[in-house]
């Protein structure tokens, strides 16, 4: 654990929005999401990329050098022929946490029948925690308040930046603290 600035990247991966055909929606919100949750200093960097699985990877493995605290990525992660998001997470991860696909799939089956199609997880690589994230816009929040009081002690053990948050949004828990 260490206390400095949290170095977070938030990927965007779309055929779509890489080509300028629409506005990204989905990073701002990741971003949205974490200057309000988030208390402690970060630096956010954002990147939008198309679909596919070895440009994706190329990404990760580069942003895991460079050293980032935690990756967001968004989109990518369904069904269809292009989504190929988590083949690329486990092409760079060292280990899988299966429980936050497990808990922000279970959060969006109340919203949408259709959350069973996202195949997002967590990896870890380094001292870097990577989630996935659909690339409905609107999904981002439902997930990462559904999983983000855990990632601040993931964080501690995996030796990346301490972050807090305000309590009053997403608690974290780290346990044997109050
Ligand atoms: N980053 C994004 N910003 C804004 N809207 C998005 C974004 N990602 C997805 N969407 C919206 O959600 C819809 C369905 O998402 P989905 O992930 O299936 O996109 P997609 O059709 O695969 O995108 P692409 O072809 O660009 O990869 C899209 O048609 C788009 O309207
Ligand atoms: N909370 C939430 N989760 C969601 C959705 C949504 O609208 N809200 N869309 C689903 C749909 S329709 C798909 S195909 C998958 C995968 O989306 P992706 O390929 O953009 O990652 O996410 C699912 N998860």
């Amino acid at each position: 654990m260490t206390d400095r600035p949290a170095r977070i990247a938030i990927v965007t991966v779309s055929d779509r929005a890489a080509r300028g055909e629409y506005e990204d929606k989905g990073g701002p919100g990741a971003e949205a999401w974490l200057r309000d949750v988030v208390t402690s200093p970060m630096e956010i960097t954002r990147v939008i990329i198309p679909d596919g699985r070895e440009g994706v990877a190329a990404t990760l493995r580069e942003l895991v050098e460079g050293g980032a605290d935690l990756i967001l990525v968004t989109g990518g992660t369904g069904p269809a022929p292009r989504d190929q998001t988590p083949e690329a997470v486990f092409d760079v991860a060292e280990k899988e946490l299966p429980g936050f696909g497990e808990e922000m799939r279970r959060a969006s089956l109340a919203e949408v029948p259709t959350a069973i199609l996202s195949r997002q997880t967590a990896v870890i690589r380094d001292a870097t925690l990577i989630i996935t994230l659909p690339g409905k816009p609107a999904a981002i929040a439902t997930c990462l308040n559904a999983v983000f009081a855990a990632v601040p002690y993931c964080l501690d053990l995996i030796g990346a930046a301490r972050i807090e948050t305000d309590g009053g949004k997403v608690k974290a828990f780290r346990p044997g603290m109050r």
